[in-house]
């Protein structure tokens, strides 16, 4: 059987990144694609050297041309700008918005049978418009953030309890901003919910308040200290996991931002919920119950969502 394909839109610091673990884990053959010329072909054969090492037979080729994208299985989009300290990621949106404009025609010209896994900044507008312009099924375009942001609430609460981070499962719900919405009650720590991990002693209502809001802020945390750019490893992972489910039928349930369509009382934005990721794209939304507290921070985010929708569409008539 033929290997999967796997593009990555961005030769940057997450789209390097990617093309390293996808090489390692033997996704697929990996074509590394940016506007900067030279820098997806040095990446390409610098890891295509390393395959010699840790012994994976893929093929790796780096591109400034759209065409070598063709037939793509999976897209990684990385592609834009990353905020440096000082800006929110919100103040991405007019430079990203024109970048997904050129991604989207590409991959709709080019890949159009492609899962398409945004992860460009800010990332509930950008998916939603990257699916705009590439017009591709709303269920094979999904934008990574939920696992990133839950991976940080699962780590900080491994850090803090003592108990393994395999053994933790966090879960976010909302936007990707500081008003994202960890999820308390639906989070368990070696089975526990939250709540009752409190009870039990792990950790102090005070620890985990605090642990929550650094999740939050986790993104900034990152930003303020590398200065130049952004996180880089945890999102390469987590959109590897996204994939990974895509492409081996994994079924995994996942947070992503997927598009709803009546799903928690909201249709037509893009915004994080658990997902079901597998071979037919996203198979099924998970419906969290949530109580008046959550359903207000949840409500709170995706208004932060909807004005990005809108202030794309003040940009790009297109999208109106
Ligand atoms: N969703 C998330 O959870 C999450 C996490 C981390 C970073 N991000 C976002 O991911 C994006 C990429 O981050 P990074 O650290 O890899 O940035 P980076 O600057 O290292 O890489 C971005 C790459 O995009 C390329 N590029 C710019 N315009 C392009 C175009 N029109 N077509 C193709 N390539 C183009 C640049 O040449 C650059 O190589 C940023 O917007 C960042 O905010 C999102
Ligand atoms: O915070 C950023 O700007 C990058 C990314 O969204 C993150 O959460 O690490």
């Amino acid at each position: 059987m033929a290997r999967a394909k796997i593009a990555l839109i961005g030769a940057g610091m997450i789209g390097g990144t990617l093309a390293h673990v996808a090489a390692r884990e033997a996704l697929g053959d990996v074509i590394l694609f940016d506007i900067a010329e030279g820098t997806p072909q040095g990446k390409a054969l610098d890891i295509a050297e390393a395959t010699a090492v840790f012994g994976s037979d893929v093929a790796l080729k780096g591109a400034n041309d759209y065409a070598d994208i063709a037939g793509a299985d999976v897209c990684i989009v990385t592609a834009g700008v990353p905020r440096k300290p000082g800006m929110s990621r919100d103040d991405l949106i007019g430079i990203n918005l024109k970048v997904m404009k050129a991604v989207g025609e590409g991959i709709k010209a080019h890949a159009p049978n492609a899962f398409v896994i945004c992860i460009t900044n800010p990332l509930d507008a950008m998916v939603w418009a990257l699916q705009k312009f590439s017009g591709l099924p709303k269920e094979k375009v999904v934008g990574m953030a939920g696992v990133l942001d839950s991976a940080r609430f699962a780590y900080f609460l491994a850090e803090k309890t003592g108990v393994s981070v395999q053994d933790i499962h966090a879960w976010t719900l909302g936007g990707h901003g500081d008003d994202m919405v960890p999820m308390v009650r639906h989070s368990t720590v070696g089975g526990l919910p939250l709540p009752d991990a409190v009870k039990a002693g792990f950790l102090s209502q005070d620890e985990l308040d605090a642990i929550v809001d650094r999740t939050r802020k986790g993104g900034g945390e990152i930003v303020a200290l590398l200065k130049t750019g952004s996180a880089f490893y945890a999102p390469a992972e987590s959109a590897i996991a996204m994939a990974k489910s895509y492409l081996l039928d994994q079924k995994r349930v996942l947070p992503c931002a997927v598009w709803l369509s009546g799903e928690y009382g909201l249709s037509d934005l893009y915004v994080g919920v658990p997902a079901l990721i597998g071979a037919a794209g996203v198979e099924k939304v998970i419906e969290f119950t949530t109580n008046d507290d959550e359903k207000a921070m949840f409500e709170k985010s995706v208004a932060s969502v909807q004005g990005l929708l809108q202030a794309c569409k003040d940009i790009d008539a297109s999208l109106a």
